[in-house]
């Protein structure tokens, strides 16, 4: 696990890096990761196949991971996935929901540990609910009635600007605002730009959930990007975000050693010290 991990590290730095595929550059390094972790997959993989060629006699093998699903499904026509795109998804699934959720995660904890009176609020809805519940566990229903714990999330999502730009390749020539963009031009669209403008979200740079009491304009807020090419992980960071809010809410304080650290912004925006906190149980 641990190399796999360092593997997929290798990965994500190169997300966002120049492609220079040159020794020493970290797209290079990520190149030879993703290499390594396909190779890694591969031996998985052939070893699936041969459990399942044994097993077919006696039926469906018997896990049940993402590895299998993608090996079993089969479209309209009964095609299946060939061992290059099996393994393709395998890593990229694994690689957008790696850290995604957890840096999101780390951004609720700052946010939240410099807007005391945001902490207070979203402890006494989540209290309310865990009395209701009895101190059990919150359901996918109750999500939704945590109001104010929503509006935490979503705040957090617009803030971190975990992914501050998409690329988009424009299909025709287009005129914005008196510049000819040509056909096959590649774009970038600058998500966090759109995020903090203050014409889009009156005063941007303050974490205020209850903004989100009136939507945004349309084509403001994009944080999971836009069209056919969307985020399919959205509703999984929204409940995933709510849910640690939740427990988080009632069950502990914490305070930053480092409520002054810069912010590294990539691969992904993280402040340079990890976040280093200290936990304490209510
Ligand atoms: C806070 C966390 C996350 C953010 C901010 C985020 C944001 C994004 C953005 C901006 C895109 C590009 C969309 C576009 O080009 O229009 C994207 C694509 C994608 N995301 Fe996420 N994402 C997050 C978490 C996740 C998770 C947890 C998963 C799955 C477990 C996931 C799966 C994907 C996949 C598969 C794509 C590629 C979609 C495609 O090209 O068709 N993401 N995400």
């Amino acid at each position: 696990m641990d190399t796999i991990e360092k593997l997929f590290e290798g990965i994500v730095y190169g997300f966002r890096a120049q492609p220079w595929n040159i020794p020493g550059t970290t797209y290079h390094h990520a190149l030879k990761c993703r290499k390594k972790i396909t190779e890694k997959l591969k031996k998985e993989l052939d070893k699936r196949r041969q459990k399942k060629k044994n097993e077919s006699a006696e039926g469906e093998t018997t896990t049940n991971d993402l590895m299998d699903g993608l090996i079993k499904m089969k479209d309209e026509e009964g095609r299946q996935l060939s061992d290059e795109e099996v393994l393709d998804n395998v890593v990229s699934t694994i690689l957008v929901g790696h850290v995604s959720i957890a840096y999101a995660v780390t951004w609720s904890l700052l946010f939240l540990a410099k807007s005391p009176h945001v902490l207070l609020k979203l402890r006494e809805e989540n209290n309310a609910m865990s009395k209701e519940k009895n101190n059990g566990c919150i359901t996918y229903e109750d999500i939704s009635k945590l109001k104010y714990t929503n509006k935490v999330a979503e705040e957090t999502i617009r803030m971190a600007n975990l992914s501050a730009f998409v690329f988009r390749k424009a299909i025709d020539d287009i005129e914005f605002k008196g510049y000819i963009i040509p056909k096959g031009w590649s774009v970038i669209v600058w998500l966090r730009e759109l995020h903090n403008d203050p014409s889009n979200f009156e005063d941007s740079m303050s974490f205020n959930p209850d903004r989100w009491d009136t939507r945004p304009t349309h084509g403001t807020y994009q944080p999971f990007g836009g069209g056919s090419r969307s985020c399919p992980g959205s509703a999984l960071v929204r409940v995933s975000l709510a849910i640690f809010l939740h427990h988080l809410s009632i069950g502990y304080k914490w305070e930053l050693l480092n409520p002054g650290a810069r912010v590294n912004y990539l691969s992904h925006p993280l402040p340079i010290d990890g976040l280093e906190i200290t936990f304490t149980k209510i």
